[in-house]
């Protein structure tokens, strides 16, 4: 773990009302930053690994079971064939670092993930994460949406997705913004990592954006999410950028580093690869390990092995050939 956990801050307004984003400028930068860097051969391949080291394996279906969670179990624990994986270099030896960060279910699923992870000899190697506080809208009763965050830790979740209530951000109601987040990282215990879900394609300005990341820190999260995956506009790069800034300012600030978690349409190579120089160039090295950031997805990986498999053979491969089933 790098560093300290974020323990929060008190709530400061006058930070929050001193934000003003020039959408255009952040939409120009955003495109320069992902294009200042091309990555190709070996290089690439790189990358795309190290890019399946930060994924948080997502099935948020209202057809889970035990068996596809136990089949995502499986395949966060072993996310390349081995073949694929010997010709690069690597195996699935004991200490092999090839394996997604986490895996990421409903509440009710935390339980069949953790049996599936423990059953392979890979709990806490990879990490169950829990969506929680009524997921996605956060439309729920505060009360409910503490107890599904408790349920989930004492079923053995060791990181909580919430989502934010995004009426307080498009009214302005920071504070209480801040205390229901607050509260909701105490449900988390001491061990649960705490990620706030800002729904950022629900909060109408990149202002509001930067003022609920930052108001997402204070209150203690140690991460801050893009988005549910269920909005209309999930993670963008621009998104991306501006809560990049609000964690390295409050880094500047508080001395604490919190990560990132873009989630909701990363699905191509090039998606995670732009993302991953987006985090490069913003705020360096140290983010780009996941303990600092992760891609919340539930169709990415398939697409990363098969630029692999491109890479190893020269060959594109058959459409069936990396699939999650
Ligand atoms: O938190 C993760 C998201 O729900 C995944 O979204 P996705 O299905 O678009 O990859």
């Amino acid at each position: 773990m790098i560093g300290e956990r974020n323990p929060g801050c008190e709530l400061d307004l006058g930070w929050l009302n001193s934000v003003n984003i020039n959408l255009t400028a952040v939409n120009q930068l955003a495109n320069k930053i992902v294009s200042s860097r091309e990555l190709k051969g070996e290089y690439r391949a790189a990358w795309i690994l190290k890019a399946i080291t930060l994924i948080d394996l997502t099935t948020l279906a209202g057809d889970d079971t035990n068996s596809n969670v136990s089949r995502l179990c499986f395949k966060a624990a072993k996310p390349v064939s081995e073949d694929l994986l010997q010709t690069l270099g690597f195996d699935y030896s004991e200490k092999s670092p090839i394996h997604t960060a986490a895996v990421c279910v409903y509440p009710s699923r935390v339980e069949d993930a953790v049996k599936a992870l423990k059953n392979m000899g890979m709990l806490g190697k990879v990490n169950v994460a829990s969506v929680a506080t009524g997921f996605p809208s956060g439309q729920t009763p505060l009360k409910t949406r503490l107890e599904e965050i408790k349920f989930a830790v004492e079923k053995g979740a060791k990181e909580i997705d919430i989502v934010i209530n995004r009426d307080l951000v498009l009214t302005g109601k920071w504070e209480k913004l801040y205390q229901e987040i607050q509260v909701m990282k105490e449900a988390c215990g001491s061990e649960a990592h705490l990620k706030a879900i800002l729904a950022t394609g629900e909060l109408g300005t990149l202002d509001n954006v930067y003022k609920a990341s930052l108001v997402a820190m204070m209150a203690g999260s140690d991460f801050i999410k893009t988005s549910t995956g269920k909005e209309s506009v999930n993670a963008t790069l621009p998104v991306g950028l501006v809560m990049s800034r609000a964690i390295k300012d409050y880094h500047e600030k508080m001395g604490y580093k919190v990560g990132l978690k873009p989630a909701g349409g990363v699905r191509t190579s090039k998606d995670a690869l732009e993302w991953l120089v987006l985090m490069k160039e913003t705020l360096g090295n140290d983010w780009l390990t996941p303990e600092l950031f992760r891609f919340g997805a539930s169709g990415l990986l398939g697409d990363l092995e098969s630029s692999l498999y491109q890479y190893v053979t020269g060959k594109y491969p058959a459409g069936y050939e990396f699939t999650m089933g």
